[in-house]
């Protein structure tokens, strides 16, 4: 892994405090992550805003809708040049098909399997029967088999995909430092364990945007990888 694989992802409602943030950590992350917060409060102009920073951009909006309109979605975020963007693999295949068809040549699509929020009773409880593993294995297989460039995952089931999907692009949220506070996050593991288990991209946001001090939480991540 050669450039730095953490995103930042910037949940943050303003504007001028995402980009002050990012500003501060930048030398300690290899790129941003803009999710449905950011992107639902400050739209294209916000992006193009935090982009002035250099940074690739990731626009984490997990597209989740009929093929038509997916790529329509994806063509009209075109424009911002993103880096990576991610779609929901339970979309379907032909969503997935016309979301990376609809894609700029340099723009990774990867597809959200099973959140990283999630655990086995809550799989259960959308009515699917069996283990996390099993259910990210599937989705990532659909996703290859759609052309996608690779898939979100936990970084408990990343290494068994990297397995299987060799050249896949493997995105990783839902880290925390050890004995970092989990919040919402059910199937986290450290940094470390993710790159370890073949992550491309190491996407953190608290452990890094709520600390007291973001610059030294950055560079305390950025030293045990
Ligand atoms: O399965 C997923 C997919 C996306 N995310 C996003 O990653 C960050 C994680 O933030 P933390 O503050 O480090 O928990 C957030 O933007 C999520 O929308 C995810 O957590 N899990």
């Amino acid at each position: 892994m050669s450039r730095n694989p953490i995103y930042l992802a910037l949940d943050l409602p303003r504007l001028d405090a995402a980009e002050a943030l990012a500003r501060k950590v930048a030398g300690h992350i290899g790129g941003l992550k803009l999710g449905l917060e950011f992107f639902c409060a400050h739209g294209h102009h916000g992006v193009h805003e935090i982009a002035k920073l250099g940074l690739p951009i990731f626009l984490d909006l997990k597209l989740h809708d009929i093929p038509n309109t997916v790529a329509g979605a994806m063509q009209a975020i075109h424009v911002l040049e993103p880096a990576i963007v991610t779609v929901h693999a339970s979309g379907g295949r032909a969503m997935m098909e016309d979301a990376k068809a609809a894609a700029g040549e340099h723009c990774k699509v990867v597809a959200v399997t099973m959140l990283t929020s999630l655990d086995e009773n809550d799989l259960a409880r959308t009515g699917v029967a069996g283990s996390a593993h099993d259910q990210v294995l599937r989705l990532a297989d659909l996703a290859h088999s759609a052309g996608l460039d690779g898939i979100v995952c936990s970084g408990q089931e990343v290494a068994a995909v990297h397995k299987q999907w060799k050249d896949g692009y493997f995105v990783v949220p839902g880290l925390r430092p050890a004995n970092g506070k989990l919040g919402d996050q059910k199937r986290a593991v450290t940094p470390r364990e993710a790159r370890d288990g073949g992550a491309s991209v190491l996407v953190i946001g608290r452990p890094i945007t709520r600390a007291e001090d973001p610059l030294a939480a950055a560079r305390a991540i950025e030293e045990t990888l």
